[in-house]
């Protein structure tokens, strides 16, 4: 199974939007130019600080490549979600006059792949945008699917928009870098696509965490193409979360709230982890899911040194988080839930007590 080809991983346009590939593999720089194509000129590179020396190769190969390339430096993490750094690039856009025939390149991890995606998609009303993520979370999910965001001070990617890219380029060399909980909070999305789609994800991570959260193993290379193909034939489906599309959220709506309450210091995939916890503790509750089933969540997650549990004293700031979820429906806030590994669902819980029932099960 050990292979230095390529994946290629097609996601099937929908909506009327085209489709486009997540190629996964080793030293595919090298492939972007092609991607661009002839028509771009100019490429707006949008990169953390902290991943300066790979923005600078990056914009180095698009250069001798013949583009005009330039940078857009940005705050790291989830200080890159915002709007006055959303206004820089268009900013930066707008002095190296972009047109829509212009380009913009992602380096970096979900928090970028994001903002950039946002950015490309309401420069000129869309542009086309080529991700190149650097985090695992960001190969696995971020850069797939076509959602764009940024928060604002109410809450979690409040603002976005659908804009799909024009290809994925998940480059596993560049998981040389990544420190190893960032590994691990990537892991929380690989694990969520384990139980809503392919539970040989979980029996994987089961067998040998230690190569599942080496990121030089074929294991993690194969967790990564299975998580990607989970995402990939779900968005393919549903682009604009009309319906399936919402599975992929299985543990973010107490996730995300936790996001909030902790003001972005716990990474995405952490806050997740806690999320997948408590949905599963819902399901369990609400007599969809085994006591087993449940359970395997909180073991496997631990197994991985991801958060189970969160604190007891936040739960009026958390329901308060979790009303603004973007699965809410007026005052009827809706869950995903589990039937079963591999089985989501939704839940409609008009009454908090059950969700307050089921905080007691992961609060500390
Ligand atoms: N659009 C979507 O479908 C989607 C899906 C999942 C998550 N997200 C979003 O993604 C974000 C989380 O992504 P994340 O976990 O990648 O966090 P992140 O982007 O904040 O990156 C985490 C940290 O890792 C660093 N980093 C990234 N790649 C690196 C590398 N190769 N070497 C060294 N350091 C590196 C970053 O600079 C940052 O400090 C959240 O904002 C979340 O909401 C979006
Ligand atoms: O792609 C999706 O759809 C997801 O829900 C994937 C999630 O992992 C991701 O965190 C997403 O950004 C959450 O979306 P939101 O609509 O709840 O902001
Ligand atoms: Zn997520």
């Amino acid at each position: 199974m050990a292979t230095d080809e390529p994946t290629i991983i097609p996601v099937t346009g929908s909506a009327g939007e085209g489709g486009y590939d997540v190629v996964v593999g080793r030293g595919l720089l090298g492939r972007l130019p092609g991607i661009l194509g002839e028509r771009v000129r100019r490429v707006l590179v949008i990169h953390p600080r902290a991943l300066r020396t790979t923005g600078d190769t990056v914009r180095a190969e698009l250069a001798d490549a013949g583009f005009t390339a330039v940078t857009a430096e940005i705050p790291d993490a989830e200080e890159g979600k915002h709007i006055q750094v959303a206004a820089f690039c268009w900013q930066v856009l707008g002095q190296n006059d972009f047109t829509r025939s212009d380009a913009v390149v992602t380096v970096g991890g979900g928090a970028v792949t994001d903002l950039g995606g946002f950015v490309a998609a309401t420069w000129l009303r869309g542009v086309r945008v080529v991700h190149l993520p650097t985090s695992l979370l960001a190969m696995v999910d971020a850069a797939v699917g076509g959602k764009t965001g940024i928060n604002t001070a109410e809450g979690k990617n409040l603002v976005g928009s659908f804009h799909p890219p024009a290809a994925v380029l998940a480059d596993l060399d560049a998981l040389a870098t990544l420190p190893a909980n960032e590994l691990v909070t990537g892991l929380a999305e690989v694990v969520k696509c384990g139980f809503i789609a392919d539970p040989a994800i979980l029996d994987i991570i089961e067998q040998d965490t230690t190569a599942a959260t080496d990121a030089t193993s074929p294991v993690l290379r194969d967790l990564v193409e299975r998580a990607i193909r989970v995402k990939a034939g779900i968005v393919s489906e549903d682009l604009r979360e009309a319906g399936r599309r919402e599975y992929l959220n299985y543990g973010h709506t107490l996730g995300h709230a936790i996001e909030l309450a902790e003001r972005y210091s716990w990474r995405h995939g952490a806050a997740v982890s806690v999320g997948l916890v408590f949905a599963a503790e819902l399901s369990r509750m609400v007599g969809r899911l085994s006591d087993a089933d449940a359970d395997r969540h909180r073991t496997i997650l631990a197994s991985l040194g991801l958060p189970v549990t969160y604190r007891r004293d936040r739960w009026a700031a958390l329901l308060d988080g979790m009303r603004r979820d973007k699965k809410s429906r007026g005052d009827l806030l809706r869950f995903v839930v589990l039937d079963g590994i591999g089985r989501p669902g939704m839940l409609e819980v008009p009454d908090t007590s059950l969700l307050f029932a089921a905080y007691q099960e992961i609060a500390s």
